[in-house]
């Protein structure tokens, strides 16, 4: 069987753990090199147990250093890294022939001003802004671009929980694209596993608030995407939530209806009939983390308000998962030409 020689960067982490867990069992994926600053030199297993006995686990850590990482025949390596420290890996690994798939949100802006504006800093690599590919396959014409990319930026958590309900109903010109507000949940993990003490479980436990409001860094990709898919500049309203669980994304959207109540389910079922990944629960029904976590689904239900006029969109991930390691395995998969669903079932 096919086997593509990969490596992940900064494997220690949450999502790095997400995608070992992933790759570890993907029947077309060989780990030849995982990097830790913390850990190099230690076997995969000792550091995480949960690993031990599994075919592949013997790899052991190493410095995140590119030539390493070459040297060890990786074709595909994955960034999970912090923004800010990622440009300079994809950047070192892209010229010595390594395909890069970036979790963090150093490619994920076209435009570099935009990046400046939301994360403090001059964009560390911006002559790769332009060839870099936003990394989710169900939008339009999007598995294709992906397919021939050499740098692949995967999508933030809350975007994809937020861009893939709205982008069907955005381009079919059936809801207002100046009326969008969104109120999103996220478990503990969304902030990494070398967060602050607010993160804590003292501190985050029994507890519910909101945080980065009103202009979450995530509002810069969220608003790139939907303003292709309406054809005019979207601004909306986006509220994060830090809810005391592990995993999982919950997320509701309310827009302006301008098209028709049953419009609404039309535009969701041409959408994504014929895609995987996504879920369409109907209408009338709400998603629930539970029934996503550790999976790389997104449940999307839907409800027309008659009394206000608008839609709202309820929709559910794993922020490690589809909002993370699971979509990042997606676009390996069509960078390698391998099938959709390779190493991402039943799990
Ligand atoms: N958590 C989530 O739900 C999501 C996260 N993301 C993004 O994915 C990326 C990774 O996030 P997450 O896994 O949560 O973060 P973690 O804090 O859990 O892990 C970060 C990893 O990066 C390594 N690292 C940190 N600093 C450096 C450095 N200067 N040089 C080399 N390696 C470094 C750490 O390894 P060590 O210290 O051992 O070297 C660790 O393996 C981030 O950009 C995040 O924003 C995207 C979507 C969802
Ligand atoms: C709960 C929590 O803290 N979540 C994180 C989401 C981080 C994330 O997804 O990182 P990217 O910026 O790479 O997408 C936050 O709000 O910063």
């Amino acid at each position: 069987m096919q086997k593509i020689k990969t490596a992940v960067v900064g494997a220690s982490g949450y999502t790095g753990m997400e995608l070992l867990r992933l790759l570890l069992m993907h029947p077309n994926a060989e780990l030849t090199c995982v990097t830790s600053r913390q850990y190099a030199g230690q076997p995969l297993s000792s550091v995480f147990p949960r690993f031990s006995q599994m075919a592949g686990s013997e790899v052991a850590f190493t410095e995140p250093d590119a030539e390493t990482i070459k040297a060890s025949g990786a074709e595909i390596a994955f960034l999970a890294l912090p923004h800010g420290v990622a440009a300079a890996y994809a950047t070192a690994l892209l010229e010595l022939g390594v395909k890069v798939i970036d979790l963090s949100a150093d490619f994920r802006l076209n435009d570099p001003d935009v990046y400046e504006e939301f994360y403090g800093a001059v964009h560390p690599a911006q002559e790769l802004l332009k060839e870099a590919v936003y990394g989710m396959p169900e939008l339009p014409q999007r598995s294709e671009a992906i397919a021939k990319a050499r740098l692949i930026a995967s999508p933030g958590c809350y975007p994809t929980s937020i861009i893939l309900p709205l982008v069907p109903l955005l381009q079919n010109g059936l809801i207002d694209p100046q009326s969008i507000v969104t109120c999103s949940m996220s478990g503990v993990s969304g902030a990494g596993k070398s967060s602050n003490v607010l993160f804590s479980f003292c501190e985050a436990n029994e507890s519910v608030r909101a945080y980065s409001a009103p202009k979450h860094r995530h509002l810069s990709e969220i608003e790139q995407e939907l303003s292709i898919a309406a054809s005019e500049p979207v601004a909306m309203s986006f509220t994060p939530h830090l809810v005391p669980t592990h995993n999982g994304i919950c997320t509701t959207t309310s827009a302006k209806l301008i098209g028709s109540p049953e419009s609404i389910g039309k535009a969701l079922e041409a959408a994504y009939a014929d895609k995987e990944f996504v879920r369409l629960l109907g209408e009338g029904s709400t998603a629930d983390t539970k029934n996503v976590t550790r999976t790389n689904f997104i449940d999307i239900g839907w409800a027309v308000d008659e009394r206000t006029g608008r839609v709202l969109l309820f929709s559910a991930e794993d922020n490690l998962g589809k909002g993370a390691a699971g979509q990042a395995v997606q676009s390996f998969n069509l960078v390698a030409g391998l099938p959709t669903q390779a190493g991402l079932q039943n799990i």
